[in-house]
This record gives C-alpha cells, structure tokens and sequence, in this order.
C-alpha cells in the first residue's frame, strides 16, 4: 500500500527539502540554571518566619481556590462549546455512536470526557472503518486529537496476539510518554492489552520478543527495535500513526528514520498522521507519501482558536520586556505560564531575573538529558513551579491544562529570520487547551519584530491587539 510510493516521493522531495526544512529542530536551547533558579525562589518561601509561610500557605489557598474556580467555569464552558456548530469541540455525536469497544467507553468516561470533539467524531469513523483507511489530519491545539488515535489503536489490536501490532511515533521523549500516559488511562479498563516505551533508556535484553500490543516512541528507538534488535515483527503491524506529523516528515533526521520505520510495514497497514500544523510544502508530501488518505485539513482562517486572546506589547529592550511581564503579573492572577525564549541565553537570563523577583521558575532546555526534560515537565504538570521558561522545545504537545497564559519573550523566527508561523500556532496551543480560555502574549522590541508579528497577523487572518502594560486596568480587563 504505501511502501514504493513514500520511497518514490522521498527522492523527489530531495530539492524541495531544504526550503521545508523550517528549523523545527533549532532548538539548540537550554541552560545551566534550572535547578539554582527553583531552589532561590524555595529558598524564599521556606524563609524562618511563621507569619510568612502562613502568608504564603493563605495566598497558595486562595490561588488554588481560584484555579478552580476557573475549572469549573470550564467545565461548563466546554459544554456550551460542544454545542456550537462553530467550535471546534463541537459534536453532534455521542462516544457511545462511535461504536467503541465497551472496555474503550469506560476508560473514556473514566477520564472525565462526555462528548467527542470535532476532530474525534470526524476521524474516529474513518479510522475504524473495514476495511482500514489512511488519513492525514489536521486540528487546532488541544482539541483531542491524541485521545482519537489512541482510541483507534487500540479499538485495532488483538488483545489474544500476545505480539507488537500498532506502532505510534511521536517527535520527542516527553510526547513520547505523555501519549503513553493517555494509553494508559484510556485502556484502563482493558487490561489485556499492553504497552511498551521505544524511548532511550529503555534497554531490553538482545533476543526479546515483544508481547505488548501497542509501542509508543521515538523514531531513532523505534526503529533500532524494528530493525536492528528485531524485537518488533514489522510485518505485524497494523497501525502505524505519526504524532506531530509535519515535523516528523519535514525533519530530515525523523523523515529518514520515520521512512525507514515505514518501509518494513506490510502494504496493508494502516497509516495515521495528525498535526495542528501542516506547512504547505509538508503537506503536499505528506499527501504524497500517504496512499488514498481520507483528508481532514483545517482552512486557514481556523487554525488559530477564538478562546485564545492574542495580544502585543511595544518595548524597546529585554529590560522593559522583563518589566511588563512583571506589571502583567501584578495586575492579572496567573495560574500557570509558559514563556518562549529565542535562544536559551536570554531564557536563563530570564528565569534568573523571575526567581529573584520571588517565582517559582522552571527552566526547560534543549540540552537537558531528555529524562531530566521529562521530570521538569512532570514538576510543571505537578504544579511545583508556576512559569516554565523555555525555548522551542517544549513548544509542541505537550498538555499542560493550568497554563492559562503563554508568552512569547521573543517572537518565533525560522534560520533565516522570516516568522515560523507554525511554532507561533504550536506555542500559543500551549494554552487555551479543550475549550479553556487563554492569553497568549507577543513582546515586540525592534522594528523587525513588529514586522514579524504583522506577517504572523497576515498569515492567520487574526488581529493581535496591542496591551499597554503600563495600564494596570487595561492588563485586568483582558484577564481570562
Ligand atoms: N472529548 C473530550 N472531552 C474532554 N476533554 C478532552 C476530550 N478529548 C481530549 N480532551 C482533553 O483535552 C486536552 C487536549 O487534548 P490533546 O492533548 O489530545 O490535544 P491535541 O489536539 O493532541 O493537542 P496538540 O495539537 O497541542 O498536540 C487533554 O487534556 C485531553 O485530556
């Protein structure tokens, strides 16, 4: 099925792989600072002083009265959604229409879901269908997309085949694992079907044969399990899904490995790619690439989500940009933030500058050991540290649900400077996740990122509305 046709389409789109070759990887960020950062700002609140930590226990008390707050305005929110024709999470069928396995609807109830979203009620009907159909599908950020191809997978396997047969392919560790979370959760009440990591660090003793149904990992892993350690049967596979598929496909590395991955899956497997984003160049390959796909695909003007509020301000500097995160987070109640540096200089230079003033920072790079990145993900999950200060490495993914606000330090450019309108759609996605409203923040300090932020304007179709943050009241009335 779709062996000689990827092969075929990856040597013509030698040429054009340059130009889509978008520096998706540059993320050569990181920093030394991580844990100096979180341990001045504990340092702080551990302070010998009883009235102090009482303060701080009151304020905790009250900051999580207020998140919940916000949660459960959600909730609701996401039920007035579901019944826009509008929105993306809007539905008009029920899980229990979707024909799921019994043990699948337990475990989807069980996660709290009521109703599917758009992109769940849309793409679970294809890819259930008999016999099994490719599809390429695009939906915005946090919109459930993870949860659909989990439920194919595993609606697909056997659980009596004690043997590897769908295969899932996501661009990093940490996706990696939080897919295999969702996995967990969603088959946890189908216990006869298993799950193993293809992620470093998980070594298996040479010769094993795979029992677990269903592998997740990442590309390079992935394949030395297929190939080279052979303990995964190729030829057994049925499904095969590429998570984040346009970075999986326009990276030349991941494109290689994914490549290689696929030409040893029977013509008959089952082929799922899913994006937020698809650049037009990746997504004419992935077309290509992928025989007879069903085809979801946003149009432009949908890409972005109305419950994000986009807004920029005006500075001249790292200093003054710095201040008006300060008066942001005097005036607004943050739960927790993302912020998206260019390099990973200015991004320890910024968690410094934020713990001294008294946060709990995070600081996330690109040349952390991947595991050290997972734990700093999961203390962020946990809610230990309120700002994640980080560079496009964590801009994809990852699901964080308190982070009501994202904002982006520096704007985000591709290797030649022009803006990477996908990472801004995958940064801004960080927030603003199933319906939750978020505020998604530009700093423009120069002439040229003001033309950036206008061509990002232009690309969307989407005003970006300038905030003074000079203003307290002005920063207030955009609070979520
Ligand atoms: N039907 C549903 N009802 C309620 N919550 C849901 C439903 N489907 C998914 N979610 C929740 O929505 C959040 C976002 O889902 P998910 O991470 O799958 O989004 P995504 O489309 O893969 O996003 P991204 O493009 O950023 O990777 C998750 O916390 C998930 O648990």
């Amino acid at each position: 099925m779709a062996t000689d046709s990827w092969a075929q389409a990856v040597d013509e789109q030698e040429a054009a792989a340059e130009s889509v070759n978008r520096n998706l990887r540059n993320t050569s960020t990181a920093a030394n600072a991580t844990d100096s950062s979180s341990a001045a700002a504990k340092s702080e609140a551990e302070g010998d002083n009883k009235a102090a930590d009482d303060d701080d226990k009151a304020a905790q008390s009250l900051l999580n009265k207020l998140i919940r707050n916000n949660l459960v305005n959600n909730t609701n929110q996401v039920e007035v959604l579901q019944k826009d024709p509008n929105s993306p999470l809007y539905s008009v069928k029920s899980f229990e229409e979707l024909r799921l396995k019994p043990q699948l609807l337990q475990g989807v109830y069980g996660m709290g879901f009521n109703r599917p979203s758009k992109i769940q009620e849309t793409a679970l009907p294809m890819m259930l269908a008999e016999p099994p159909q490719n599809l390429i599908a695009q939906s915005q950020s946090g919109t459930g997309k993870t949860a659909a191809f989990v439920l194919a997978m595993l609606s697909h396997v056997d659980p009596n085949n004690r043997y590897p047969q769908c295969l899932c392919v996501s661009p990093t560790y940490e996706l990696a694992l939080q897919t295999g979370k969702v996995i967990e959760q969603m088959g946890k009440h189908y216990p006869e079907v298993k799950l193993v990591y293809a992620i470093r660090g998980n070594k298996l003793q040479r010769g094993v044969k795979l029992q677990e149904q269903i592998v997740i990992g990442t590309p390079g892993t992935m394949l030395d399990w297929c190939s080279k350690f052979k303990f995964i049967d190729p030829k057994k596979i049925k499904v095969f899904v590429l998570d984040e598929a346009d970075v999986m496909i326009a990276t030349q590395g991941h494109q290689d490995q994914s490549i290689r991955i696929q030409r040893m899956l029977p013509k008959n497997c089952q082929m799922l790619l899913f994006s937020a984003t698809f650049e037009e160049t990746v997504w004419n390959f992935a077309q290509r690439i992928v025989p007879d796909p069903n085809i979801i695909k946003l149009k432009r003007e949908e890409e972005t989500l109305d419950t994000i509020k986009q807004y920029y301000v005006l500075c001249n500097c790292k200093e003054e940009k710095f201040q008006a995160l300060c008066n942001i987070y005097g005036a607004i109640t943050i739960a927790q933030a993302m912020i998206f540096c260019h390099t990973r200089k200015t991004a320890g230079w910024l968690a410094g500058e934020l713990s001294r003033e008294g946060h709990q920072v995070a600081l996330l790079s690109g040349e952390m050991q991947v595991e050290q990145r997972a734990a700093v993900i999961e203390r962020f999950r946990d809610g230990k540290e309120k700002v994640l200060v980080t560079t496009n490495v964590c801009a994809r993914g990852i699901d964080v649900e308190q982070v009501s606000v994202v904002i982006n330090f520096d704007l985000p450019v591709d290797k030649d400077g022009n803006p990477d309108n996908e990472t801004y759609l995958h940064r801004i996605g960080r927030t603003g996740r199933f319906g939750k409203r978020g505020l998604a923040i530009n700093m423009v300090d120069s002439k040229m990122s003001m033309n950036i932020l206008n061509r990002i304007q232009e690309h969307f179709n989407k005003r970006i509305e300038k905030l003074d943050t000079d203003d307290l009241d002005e920063i207030e009335k955009i609070a979520c």
